[in-house]
């Protein structure tokens, strides 16, 4: 394919520490195959994932956290599969914030925010004093401490979605793996999301997000996986990947490129009407 240098640790041996995906094609329904994906999600590293709507990123992100199996490929953590993991020691390791929610029962911010800590309790162990003390610092992080008392079904979009990061601050994961993390957020929260999804990885986490806005990838994202509607793609640093051609041809939109701050910055170009 044409566009930026598709790169991967092909041929290499599983990485000791990470989360790796090896000649993985995830399963989008009624698609080919497309490119098999070998990289790896080291700690340190903020993957962004970007493609069109229905490229097949949420699949991509269900898939490297277990959640749904692949076509062909693996996905391994720390050199072992994820098949051979049981569920609740990869929810030890993998945080997902997912893109839709299932807010069934009633629960306050503070019930939720303590799910973070469901992996690491014994059935018959209740919360204790540091589940509680990690609960409220991720709730104070994401700025709700006063809403901590409030059902869920009362949240605005964006105080729920701030509630999702906050269960996986308390889950502290080693693995955070974001769907839209920014969805429904305000600029200043979103700038603060993603301030801290890059403390996490300067904390030695890892981190990979599917992201709608080009902007926020090419000021935060190390490295960025481009993922097309015919299941190609490619991936690398994010310097390599932020090639307006090939992110024209990924979105099919005519984009101005501009240097700001030291950042790329992309501005969709007004399609003119044929007259
Ligand atoms: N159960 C299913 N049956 C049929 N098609 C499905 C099913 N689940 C997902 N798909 C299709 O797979 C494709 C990839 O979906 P996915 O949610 O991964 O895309 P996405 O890149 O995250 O999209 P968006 O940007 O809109 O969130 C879509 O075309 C979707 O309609």
């Amino acid at each position: 394919m044409t566009g930026p240098a598709a790169k991967g640790p092909e041929g290499k041996g599983l990485a000791a520490t990470g989360l790796e995906a090896r000649g993985l094609v995830i399963d989008v329904p009624g698609r080919p195959d497309g490119r098999a994906l070998d990289l790896a999600i080291e700690p340190g590293q903020r993957w962004g994932v970007l493609g069109p709507n229905g490229a097949g990123k949420t699949t991509l992100l269900h898939t490297l956290a277990g959640l749904r199996p692949p076509r062909a490929g693996e996905v391994s953590l720390d050199g072992t599969p994820l098949a051979r993991r049981r569920r609740r020691e990869l929810a030890r390791h993998l945080g997902v914030v997912f893109q839709e929610r299932h807010d069934d029962f009633p629960a306050t911010v503070r019930e939720t925010a303590l799910i973070g800590r469901h992996p690491f309790l014994s059935p018959w162990r209740q919360e204790g004093p540091e589940d509680y003390a990690r609960a409220e610092a991720a709730l104070e992080r994401l700025e709700l401490s006063h809403l901590a008392e409030r059902e869920l079904a009362t949240l605005s979009g964006g105080e729920r979605q701030r509630v999702s990061l906050a269960t996986v601050l308390t889950q502290a994961p080693r693995f955070w793996l974001a769907d839209e993390p920014t969805n429904h957020l305000d600029l200043h929260h979103q700038v603060a999301i993603m301030t801290l999804l890059a403390e996490q990885a300067e904390r030695g986490r890892g981190v990979i997000m599917c992201l709608h806005d080009l902007n926020l990838a090419a000021r935060w994202c190390s490295h960025l996986l481009l993922l097309y509607p015919d299941g190609e793609a490619c991936w690398g640093p994010a310097e390599a990947m932020l090639a307006p051609d090939a992110l024209e041809r990924l979105y099919d939109q005519t984009l101005t490129c501009v240097e700001v701050d030291g950042a790329l910055v992309f501005v969709p170009r007004k399609s003119v009407c044929a007259r």
